[in-house]
């Protein structure tokens, strides 16, 4: 009773438009924050709807768009022929300086998901800005937030100057090959970081697409079969060669474009030249020793787990070489002679660029040097001295690479 007459005391003295007023703002305060909680509640599902939607209704178009965005994103000839420039820098370079810089500067108190990333984009800073791409940036966003990481099915393990490179971005261009563009070094260098490190390396990748990567070094590494065969028994492994002369020359003609102040090759290639003794102890000269380092690999992998490709006619014939690696991954033979052309002023096989851009590309100024002229005499007799590894190199993988018939030329082809 109290409680009415009081009500009723209130209501008489307090005017009834306030009162009103009261009411409402109580209303609208209400229904406010009604809508505000409505409103977060609401927001999930609506998020889940729309990633459910682009999963499975239109399942078909996403992942082709996601393998499009990928595939536009990782072509990766680092140089326009001709450009020159900084901003045209090559990829090995690059990597080396990578490599360099993750070693004198990682802190070994990072995790490896860290130091990867550091690797992968190469270093913050000062260090970052020389040798960036938009390519590679682009690479490693696009790829963070589709698929997975995984530790590669298939690896390019040699040999250095055999043409891995120019390899590796052919084999980029197909939709279903995700490969690191650094050489990772892994199962030489950097094996102590471990297999999450590595992995964390990989770009990320969609259903059926494999995972690559390329370092030359691995196939004269006397640890890596073992290394490798631990991590993955059933990989793919596959080793580009050349004549090892040849090879010998590149080899010694970037050392020379880094060191100009060494020996000239004639004197580096013998132990006494008098005596004719070569010295095979030479790393230019003895990665080119292909049965010997071929026969550790024989000890961990069958003969079927590997697939070795001519550097030679990775230059005159890159569609045919490319269909048989294509093959040999089990993948659709996308990468063809339509993908090619010849740029005469690079002497060399170029790739060219995607539908979206008419603008071709080629490896860069590294890739295809000019040698120094060798003593003729020199040639004949490292060739002499190769043929029985040659031989036992054939013997071994069922495959004649005749760089016998190349004995009077002795340099590379195409600039030559
Ligand atoms: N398309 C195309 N463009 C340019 N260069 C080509 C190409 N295909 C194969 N090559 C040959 O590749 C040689 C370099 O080999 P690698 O890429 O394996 O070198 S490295 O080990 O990664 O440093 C490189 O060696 P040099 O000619 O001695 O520079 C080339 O002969």
């Amino acid at each position: 009773m109290a409680f009415w007459s009081s009500t009723s005391v209130f209501t008489s003295k307090v005017p009834r438009k306030i009162l009103f007023m009261f009411t409402l703002s109580l209303s609208v305060t209400y229904l406010f924050y009604s809508l505000m909680s409505c409103y977060n509640s609401l927001q999930f599902p609506l998020q889940e709807n729309y990633a459910y939607q682009g999963r499975l209704v239109t399942e078909e178009t996403t992942l082709v768009t996601l393998r499009e965005k990928l595939y536009s994103s990782s072509q990766g000839f680092t140089e326009i022929t001709g450009a020159g420039g900084p901003a045209g820098e090559d990829h090995a370079e690059a990597e080396e300086r990578t490599v360099e810089w993750i070693r004198t500067q990682a802190s070994p108190t990072k995790s490896a998901a860290t130091a990867a990333a550091a690797y992968r984009t190469g270093a913050p800073g000062k260090e970052r800005r020389d040798f960036s791409t938009t390519d590679s940036d682009l690479r490693v966003n696009c790829t963070t937030d589709y698929g997975e990481k995984k530790l590669p099915q298939a690896i390019i393990i040699g040999v250095k100057k055999g043409g891995t490179r120019a390899l590796l971005e052919a084999l980029r261009v197909h939709p279903d090959v995700r490969a690191v563009g650094n050489e990772p070094h892994f199962f030489d260098r950097n094996y102590e970081k471990g297999l999450d490190w590595y992995r964390d390396l990989m770009p990320s990748t969609l259903e059926g697409q494999i995972t690559m990567e390329k370092t030359p070094s691995y196939f004269v590494t006397n640890h890596a079969p073992k290394r490798i065969h631990s991590m993955a028994r059933d990989i793919k492994l596959i080793i580009v060669v050349r004549n090892p002369v040849t090879r010998a020359i590149s080899d010694y003609t970037q050392t020379l474009s880094k060191k100009p102040e060494i020996s000239t090759f004639e004197v580096l290639a013998f132990k006494n030249r008098t005596l004719g003794l070569i010295d095979a102890s030479w790393s230019a000269l003895r990665i080119g020793i292909y049965a010997l380092h071929l026969e550790s690999w024989m000890q961990y992998f069958p003969l079927s787990q590997m697939h070795f490709v001519s550097g030679e006619r990775l230059i005159v014939d890159p569609a045919g070489e490319m269909a048989k690696v294509q093959d040999f991954l089990g993948l659709k033979r996308i990468v063809t002679d339509k993908h090619f052309y010849f740029n005469k002023t690079k002497g060399f096989p170029c790739l060219k660029k995607p539908e979206d851009s008419s603008t071709p590309r080629c490896l860069g100024k590294s890739k295809g040097r000019t040698h120094p002229k060798i003593d003729p005499d020199v040639i004949r007799r490292l060739h002499k001295f190769y043929k029985p590894f040659n031989m036992m190199f054939y013997q071994m993988t069922g495959q004649n690479f005749e760089w016998e018939l190349q004995e009077d030329s002795g340099s590379r082809g195409p600039q030559d």
